[in-house]
């Protein structure tokens, strides 16, 4: 399903040096957000650094977020992950869209200016209304959780 995302352009290499973010195939779920950097930019092991995407973008939706998740690559070969682990961009944020990156590896990394770190996905939000009661009906689960259920 689309969803109509507006996007402002804040750094005017994006677009026109390097691609704006697209979707690599048809059945992609995840944009690439592009390190917008002046210039290459060592990550030391154990390091995260706010990188700017060189772009806005305004959800609008209330029924819609976005998600910043790794790159699997990045992540499992270099171990490129997110200083936040998972970036969560509301509806009616309307600011730069940055993304932490951190080097959880033990060796630095190199991140090229315009190198595709991270993916924005959009997903469906439900909103709670919370509705106070004494008790629940009763579920089977009940309170158990955290292992209750056994690994086998
Ligand atoms: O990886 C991220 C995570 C968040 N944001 C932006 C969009 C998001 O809507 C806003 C706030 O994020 P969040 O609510 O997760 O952070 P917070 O620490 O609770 O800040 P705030 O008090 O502004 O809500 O920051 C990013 O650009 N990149
Ligand atoms: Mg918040």
């Amino acid at each position: 399903m689309l969803h109509r995302l507006e996007v402002k352009i804040l750094d005017p290499r994006l677009g026109r040096d390097f691609p704006l973010p697209e979707y690599a195939t048809q059945g992609s779920a995840g944009l690439d957000l592009r390190a917008m950097l002046d210039e290459p930019l060592d990550l030391a092991p154990g390091a995260a650094e706010l990188l700017p995407t060189g772009m806005a973008v305004h959800i609008a939706e209330p029924g819609v977020a976005g998600m910043i998740l790794p790159r699997s690559g990045l992540g499992h070969r270099h171990g490129i992950v997110l200083g936040n682990l998972v970036g969560l961009i509301d509806s009616d944020y309307q600011g730069p869209l940055m993304v932490s990156c951190w080097n959880r590896g033990d060796a630095p990394f190199r991140i090229a200016v315009g190198e595709r770190i991270a993916q924005l996905v959009l997903v469906p939000v439900l909103r709670a209304e919370f509705a106070l009661v004494d008790d629940f009906d009763a579920s089977e689960r009940g309170a158990g959780g955290f292992g209750h259920s056994g690994t086998h």
